[in-house]
């Protein structure tokens, strides 16, 4: 009634500035002071508005048995949990660092919209945070940083994992991105990965001291990211090993495949579009260099003095890059060991935080040092055929059986030859899956196969070590022959002998010499 009289009686202006002195009177009065957040803020989506609603949506959960009867329910795209939010006009309390704060739902109509771009929803969503007034400079920012960074993890919780890949080579989506993404939901996990315990929770360690470190990063003055190598044999688990860590962090994967980036800018630009919290992975790293060796071959530096046997000097681009001689770029078309170093360890790496590198190798030795020098790959992580505490997780995993479930012959048989056997879980999973549903046999045939792969291998080591010992009597027989030939020999020296190679640049040298004269005799010859 007030309401339509002031509107009926006081023009718009005396109105709003009546109402403006009276909200400022019960405000010098009031010892709260209020917030709105409103969810969208102009035309723009407000990122705190969503953030708010995680946070709360994480207390509300808590207290449903409490006063709260009346919920609502939401579940995103992409998404396998449901969250809990605080229904119209209903309000919750909250405490941080001691003090109590009061949050409110506000949904009102929006009035007839006039003409938009962009239709905004019918209704006017809202909260309205209320703070005792001495305490609002307390708390106020650091609360709201802690609500986002809350929400920030709740978003990752509930959401299931991405995994990006540039396999459309360089070229960019309709929003301008070069990742191409689908939901991760692979199963692996640190319990069902098959690796020694011991260096199991050791990686998990590193893993929790990498995720909770950022005061320790800022603090050294290192960026905030961690490189881990992954080597060993095809089938130890390399990638699975990757899905753990993933699902264990909560991390997206970014799959670098190297073979679709072209320039070492187009790298670059990769790493850029990449957010944190996220492991970058480059499978197989070995082949990837031998790609860009080749093309360096075809480019300019092929110019250089490189030794042309050996398909690239790799060393030479990483002193260029310490060198700092420009990007690396090499012929403009090709990505080169440089500039995979920029990306993985120059100020490049740092646009963005918390963020893992893993690559992975079937064969370490063939990567070049300066991938593997500390700092770069901080954990080198050995990747072994299937060994006896492996084997028993394997066990576990495929058959749901203990070790203790088993026959204690069965048990000691498995734990001697399955070294030797040298069998990746790969292939033990393949015979464990192959009998799952009959424990005993899958054991059986399990225990044979062992044993079968135990005898094949100490067959060839046995073999290889006769090659390698007639080998070397050859080689020593060869030898002897030749000393007997220098003793015999009339320009031989008696009690001096030299190395057969010696023996043969000298003999070189003396032929050359002997040519040498005749073909000046011969000169000689023709003049006269
Ligand atoms: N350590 C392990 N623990 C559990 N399962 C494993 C393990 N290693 C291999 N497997 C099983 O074998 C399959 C192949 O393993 P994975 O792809 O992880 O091997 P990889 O080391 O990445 O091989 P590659 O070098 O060929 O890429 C997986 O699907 C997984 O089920
Ligand atoms: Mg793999």
């Amino acid at each position: 009634f007030c309401q339509t009289l002031l509107q009926t009686v006081f023009p718009p202006e005396l109105r709003f500035a009546l109402a403006k002195l009276f909200n400022k009177i019960s405000h010098w009065f009031s010892s709260y002071c209020y917030f709105d957040i409103t969810e969208i803020d102009g035309v723009n989506t407000n990122e705190l508005y969503n953030a708010v609603q995680l946070y709360l949506s994480s207390s509300v959960s808590t207290s449903v048995s409490g006063s709260h009867s009346r919920l609502s329910l939401t579940r995103a795209v992409n998404s396998s949990a449901v969250t809990f939010g605080l229904s119209n006009n209903d309000s919750i309390l909250d405490v941080f660092n001691g003090v109590t704060v009061v949050w409110e739902h506000v949904v009102t109509q929006r009035q007839t919209q006039t003409f938009s771009w962009r239709p905004l929803p019918e209704e006017k969503r809202g909260f309205t945070l209320r703070i005792r007034k001495r305490y609002k400079s307390l708390i106020l920012n650091s609360y709201l940083d802690f609500i986002m960074e809350r929400a920030g993890d709740i978003r990752r919780k509930n959401q299931d994992r991405h995994l990006y890949t540039n396999s459309r080579g360089g070229s960019l989506d309709s929003r301008g991105h070069p990742w191409e993404s689908v939901p991760f939901k692979h199963p692996s996990t640190f319990e069902t990965l098959a690796m020694d315990p011991i260096k199991k929770t050791k990686l998990m360690e590193d893993l929790n001291d990498f995720a909770n470190g950022e005061k320790f990063y800022q603090k050294t003055g290192r960026a905030w990211k961690r490189g881990y190598l992954l080597y060993g044999p095809p089938g130890t688990g390399k990638s699975s090993m990757i899905a753990a860590m993933a699902n264990y962090l909560g991390y997206d994967i970014y799959d670098l495949e190297l073979t679709e980036v072209h320039t070492n800018s187009e790298l670059r630009k990769l790493l850029m579009k990449t957010s944190s919290k996220s492991i970058i992975v480059i499978e197989d790293i070995d082949c990837s260099i031998n790609l860009t060796n080749r093309k360096k071959n075809h480019g300019p530096m092929h110019s250089r003095n490189v030794n042309s046997s050996n398909c690239y000097d790799a060393a030479a681009a990483a002193a260029e890059q310490m060198r700092g001689e420009g990007d690396g770029n090499v012929g403009g078309n090709s990505i080169t060991l440089s500039g995979l170093l920029n990306f993985t360890d120059g100020l490049w790496s740092c646009c963005g935080s918390e963020r893992i590198f893993v690559f992975t190798t079937n064969h370490i030795e063939k990567l070049d040092p300066a991938l593997l020098r500390s700092g770069r790959m901080d954990l080198h992580i050995f990747m072994s055929y299937c060994s006896f505490p492996a084997l028993k997780i394997l066990l576990r995993n495929y058959l749901g059986c203990k070790a203790d479930d088993l026959d204690g012959d069965v048990l000691r048989d498995l734990e001697s030859v399955v070294d030797e056997a040298e069998m990746t879980p790969a292939d033990v999973s393949e015979v464990l899956i192959k009998n799952r549903r009959d424990r005993d046999r899958a054991v059986r045939e399990l225990l044979e196969t062992l044993k079968v792969r135990a005898e094949k291998n100490k067959r060839r080591k046995k073999r290889s070590k006769k090659q390698s010992m007639s080998e070397e009597e050859e080689e020593e027989e060869e030898e002897e022959e030749q000393e007997k030939r220098a003793l015999e020999s009339p320009n031989g020296k008696e009690g001096f002998s030299f190395g057969g190679q010696f023996e043969k640049s000298c003999e070189k040298v003396e032929n050359d010499h002997e040519e040498e004269e005749e073909k000046e005799e011969e000169e000689d010859k023709k003049e006269k």
